[in-house]
């Protein structure tokens, strides 16, 4: 199940499972935990797997990222005794049928707890903040009086918020709605404990607080289940999170100390960084011989009002970057992965800032903003799948790939669709001028061509919502927030027609993490070889966060208080996604001071340090 020899850690948990004790694994990066995680299930089969066999229990690990199940089903081989889920499915699973329980939770606790939170931002006046504030009041309130007339409640898996009225829960009301049943309802309790024995939960720090509760309301019960969580106070980098995630009465506490992942020289940098664990490189990651350097550029003052970089500056703030990595003779190393605050960053450098900052601007709704991000909104998620695939393949030469997807992702080409009574030579043909002129289109033309003639072609499904756009008229008139407001996408698709194919290629790439840039909130768990952060708070323009604050606060000025812990926290987690070689990129305005500063706090050496002047 595990390669590695159980660690004293894994033993303790061992003890733990054999005792029927609840636990809480604290350790630092790259310290085994989710290795640990996966040791512990298997104890679990050794330790109790024919009693539960025996009495239909099951045991729950739930993971952060769809992507962590699969990597954790496969190492437990699909075995059926465990239920490998992300939070958020497992809750569904579990509550999804509980129809009236659902709408109860609602209107007696959730959208009450929202009203009074925009109660809060209201303070009677005119302030945009408070105009809003009492819209969101006024539709809440109808959200909730309307409820009883909802048949029944799906989960919008691509949403963040709910759409109460038409029966869609979004991400954080779905958390938001288990807790409160688990909490409320004894006999969802009792379902629950008879079905599973084991509940382990990864990166609890970023785990909901309102979950953490509710299991730990469930492993109060009498015969309830044992609960372990795994996880990091400092790597907790989304607010909802709790990062001491405290256990049941009398859960034990292991700490690990080791560091799996990392050089040593990366690890004495992480410990310098963070005082309160301090690790040793314990694997075959202590022989290996790493670097931790930084590189302190000349910031320009920014001029392009708002306390932003003009257009010109941010060129030359990448130029500069690009002489960074020269510096370094890492400009053309391969497999460098490199961190950024924002998407917005990785948009100007990828080539789709156009887009992103469609579907992140006035015409784009939260909605919208969040289905751009995953994928799924209407207007791109056929270019996600099969458009842009399938003009990949074709540049490649790659028939084969062509008519898979043709076959298996298209209408028109499916064993049903209006191909299927010709013989396979002439299919082969009518998709070979298919997707060749699909290519001329994507290349030459603007997004609406290229759709109009995928829908013609029944190359992708055209949902009601998009013909819908691709039919009426076209918006001339200028957009009018108070005029427009309620149409506003009408604005969004008509901008997205007339885009070019090149803005959605680059981004279904970094969708398809295809590329070496990465937001540092996204490579929470992963790891690397050779890690580049980068740090420019002016052009990130995020005020939660401030690097040059935490990193020089003497030179820079003191953070807030919550800025100084959430970039601390983030700067914890890329620095620590580096097995091999750290290069981190800071601009600050003073990098002379800044780098006395760094050394004086004893973070890294003179020599580890470079300056890049203007
Ligand atoms: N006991 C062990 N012996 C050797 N290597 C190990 C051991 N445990 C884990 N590793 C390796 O160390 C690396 C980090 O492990 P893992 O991802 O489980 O750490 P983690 O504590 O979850 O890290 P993080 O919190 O930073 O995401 C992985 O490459 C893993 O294969």
């Amino acid at each position: 199940m595990t390669k590695h020899k159980p660690t004293d850690a894994d033993k303790e948990i061992a003890r733990c499972l054999r005792d029927n004790a609840s636990f809480r694994v604290v350790a630092g990066a790259g310290a085994g935990k989710t290795t640990s995680l996966v040791r512990a299930l298997g104890a679990i089969v050794e330790l109790h797997g024919k009693q539960m066999l025996r009495d239909g229990q099951r045991a729950v690990c739930i993971t952060y990222t769809n992507r962590a199940a699969d990597v954790i089903r496969g190492r437990l081989r699909n075995n059926q005794l465990f239920v490998v889920s992300t939070l958020h499915s497992f809750v569904w699973g579990e509550i999804g049928h509980f129809t009236e329980s659902i709408r109860k939770s609602l209107r007696e606790s959730i959208i009450p707890h929202h009203i009074r939170k925009y109660q809060d931002d209201d303070n009677g006046g005119k302030s945009k903040k408070a105009v809003r504030a009492r819209q969101q009041i006024d539709e809440l309130t109808r959200a909730c009086e309307g409820l009883g007339a909802v048949d029944g409640f799906r989960y919008g898996v691509n949403n963040t918020f709910s759409s109460y009225l038409e029966g869609e829960i979004g991400h954080d009301d779905l958390i938001l709605v288990g807790a409160n049943m688990v909490e409320r309802c004894p006999p969802l309790r009792r379902i629950l404990s008879q079905k599973y024995a084991y509940f382990l939960v990864d990166e609890a720090q970023d785990t909901s607080r309102h979950m953490i509760q509710a299991f730990n309301t469930l492993a109060a019960d009498p015969e309830a289940p044992l609960v372990g969580y795994f996880g990091d106070p400092m790597q907790q980098i989304y607010d909802k999170g709790n990062s001491g995630f405290p256990g049941p009465e009398g859960a034990e506490t292991i700490t690990k100390r080791e560091n799996y992942r990392c050089a040593p020289q990366v690890v004495t940098f992480l410990n310098a960084f963070r005082k309160d664990v301090q690790q040793r490189a314990a694997g075959e990651n202590a022989s290996v011989d790493g670097s931790v350097e930084m590189m302190l550029v000349q910031a320009e003052s920014p001029e392009g009002g708002r306390g932003r970089y003009s257009d010109k500056q941010l060129e030359r703030a990448q130029r500069r970057f690009v002489e960074a990595l020269r510096v370094w003779e890492w400009e053309n190393r391969e497999g460098v992965k490199q961190l950024y605050l924002v998407r917005r960053m990785i948009a100007r450098r990828l080539g789709f800032l156009e887009l992103h900052d469609l579907f992140t601007g006035p015409l784009a709704s939260q909605r919208a903003q969040s289905e751009f991000e995953s994928g799924s909104h209407f207007l791109i998620k056929q270019f996600v799948e099969p458009i842009v695939p399938l003009v990949r393949a074709r540049r490649d030469g790659d028939n084969s790939t062509c008519m898979r997807i043709l076959t298996s992702r298209t209408s028109a080409f499916s064993p049903d669709g209006v191909h299927s009574q010709k013989s396979v030579g002439e299919v082969r043909e009518i998709g070979k001028r298919v997707v060749q002129r699909l290519v001329e289109l994507f290349e030459n033309a603007p997004l609406r061509d290229v759709l109009e003639y995928c829908c013609k072609e029944g190359i992708v499904a055209v949902s009601e919502k998009l013909k819908n756009e691709l039919v009426r008229p076209e918006r001339t008139d200028e957009y009018d927030e108070e005029l427009h407001r309620e149409q506003k996408s009408e604005w969004l698709a008509d901008h997205f027609f007339r885009m070019s194919g090149r803005q959605v290629e680059k981004y279904c790439e970094f969708l398809a993490e295809n590329t070496p840039f990465s937001t540092q909130h996204g490579v929470k768990g992963e790891e690397y070889e050779d890690v580049v952060v980068v740090f420019d708070d002016v052009e990130a323009g995020w005020h939660n966060y401030s690097f040059a604050k935490m990193l020089a606060p003497q030179t820079t000025g003191e953070p807030r208080d919550e800025q100084r812990e959430r970039s601390r926290k983030l700067a914890y987690v890329s620095f620590s996604r580096a097995k091999r070689n750290l290069r981190i990129v800071l601009f600050t305005q003073e990098p002379r001071m800044a780098k006395q500063e760094i050394v004086t706090q004893g973070l890294l050496s003179d020599q580890q340090i470079r300056i890049l002047d203007g």
